[in-house]
């Protein structure tokens, strides 16, 4: 990979302010999300972490009593413009959350269930997406004697990575994920890590972590929330060995959070 295609920017978010009524969530959020990059989102509870990330494909708006201001440029093009397919986008910008959340169906199932609504009746391709993403989310080898049986037979960690087949399923381009290894034991959280780390070489992702230290393992940029403010947004490495802001230093020291 070039270095011109790394530098691509897929997201450019400006003067993003977020209410839910009349509460104020987002403060002014400014920043950039480049192509084939891992994005963490860190800070204390209640900052606003979940409500950027889900801003970023309007599934926010899901809660009838947010509202927006400000732009989010996704490949250039505003997100909230009135001419933006919602769907479109939300197949283009998928999303997994905390917990592994699989529909009470098969394996397969699960993972053609894009796929089939956007109207893929062809067995033979749905076979071949269905392994292709499941081969992608690093799942394969344990699941393809049972594709049949019920997603709800997996282990936590192995019901995460169907969630991640499904949404790859329907070629994203952009993965947010939601704390997505909060719910999960260390080694399983080890290979979601793992996947994270391949999965970028093809996708852009944003990821909420708690966890400061997964942060640092995984991500490329770091965005530092506070009180709905970003506080702070800068290369991985550099805003945990060299922040600029006090209120940085003082989270990733421990002093608060
Ligand atoms: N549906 C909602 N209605 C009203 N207020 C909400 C809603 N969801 C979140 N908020 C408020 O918005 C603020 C940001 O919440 P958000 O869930 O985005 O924070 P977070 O950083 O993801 O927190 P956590 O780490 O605990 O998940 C909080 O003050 C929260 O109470």
């Amino acid at each position: 990979m070039n270095q011109q295609h790394k530098s691509e920017t897929v997201y450019e978010v400006k003067g993003l302010n977020l209410w839910y009524g009349d509460d104020q969530a987002l403060k002014d959020i400014n920043l950039k999300i480049g192509k084939n990059e891992v994005t963490a989102i860190i800070g204390p509870s209640g900052c606003g972490k979940s409500t950027f990330i889900k801003t970023l494909n309007r599934m926010i708006e899901n809660i009838p009593i947010v509202r927006t201001s400000g732009e989010i440029l996704y490949h250039g093009d505003n997100i909230f413009d009135k001419t933006v397919r919602v769907e479109e986008l939300r197949t283009k910008v998928g999303m997994v959350f905390q917990k592994p959340n699989p529909f009470p169906k098969s394996i397969f199932e699960n993972v053609v269930y894009g796929p089939k609504i956007h109207g893929i009746k062809d067995k033979a391709l749905l076979m071949e997406i269905a392994e292709t993403s499941l081969k992608s989310a690093a799942l394969w080898d344990e699941v393809k004697d049972r594709l049949n049986d019920n997603a709800y037979g997996l282990s936590g960690g192995q019901q995460q990575r169907l969630c991640i087949a499904r949404a790859l399923a329907v070629q994203p381009d952009v993965i947010l994920m939601d704390e997505p290894t909060s719910a999960l034991d260390p080694i399983a959280t080890a290979k979601i890590e793992e996947l994270i780390d391949t999965l970028k070489e093809e996708y852009t992702i944003a990821i909420v972590t708690h966890s400061m230290q997964q942060a640092g393992r995984i991500s490329d940029k770091t965005a530092f929330f506070l009180m709905g403010e970003l506080i702070e947004f800068d290369r991985t490495e550099v805003l945990f060995s060299n922040p600029r802001d006090k209120r940085t230093e003082d989270y990733i020291t421990g002093r608060f959070g």
